[in-house]
């Protein structure tokens, strides 16, 4: 498991790398907000990561039985490893291409009449990333955080590992490099009393 975590956190830290390189952020006092990121190796403040078991009996009648209830993740982003062949998590289309601010922020809980689950299929040998509330924020809604739940199986169990990596809880997340901020700046911990407090809601309560 350790091993298994170090790897998901260097891949992870490449990955935000690469997607904040994605994102242009010039040569000056942004990228001191971001240096963070960069470089974590030579930081004080580790990220907070969590590995999370997930395990969803089967259900003889799955469709009166909700696994992971439709949600976006707080982290920056996660990676996503599924044990079984089933399908399991899906994604919700209204949301997909979406951000850049021309969306409305993403409710897990909106009216369901258009919405549309796609299934996200494991593909053997691959991960699934996930961007959350906080690389959503970070970029201003370009990399937009997306709602997903989990079904649950009529005959199989499904195993599922979910590797959250987010900044240190004082670590201030504001939109970098964005020449109209859709966010308020808000450390990491404020981030989550709001969203404890308002859960789909705390995206759109930091909202300039
Ligand atoms: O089990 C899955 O596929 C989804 C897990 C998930 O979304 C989570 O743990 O936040
Ligand atoms: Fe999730």
């Amino acid at each position: 498991m350790e091993t298994y975590q170090k790897q998901m956190k260097s891949l992870a830290e490449q990955l935000l790398r690469i997607m904040f390189k994605y994102l242009n952020i010039p040569d000056d006092h942004q990228q001191k907000q971001i240096n963070w990121l960069i470089n974590t190796a030579n930081s004080s403040a580790p990220p907070c990561t969590a590995l999370q078991l997930n395990s969803y009996p089967s259900c003889p009648d799955p469709n009166r039985a909700m696994g992971l209830a439709p949600h976006t993740d707080t982290s920056l982003l996660t990676i996503l490893h599924q044990t079984q062949s089933d399908v399991g998590l899906q994604i919700r289309k209204d949301l997909l291409g979406g951000g850049g601010g021309t969306k409305p922020d993403p409710d897990p809980n909106l009216a369901s009449g258009a919405t549309v689950w796609v299934p996200v299929r494991p593909v053997p040998g691959a991960l699934v990333v996930n961007v959350g509330d906080l690389l959503h924020i970070m970029s201003n809604g370009r990399f937009p955080c997306v709602v997903h739940r989990a079904v649950v199986n009529q005959t199989r169990q499904r195993l599922s590992f979910a590797y959250f990596y987010s900044p240190p809880t004082d670590f201030t997340v504001a939109p970098v490099a964005a020449e109209l901020p859709l966010y308020h700046s808000v450390t990491v911990k404020e981030y989550v009393g709001i969203k404890a407090k308002n859960l789909e809601k705390a995206l759109s309560l930091i909202r300039i």
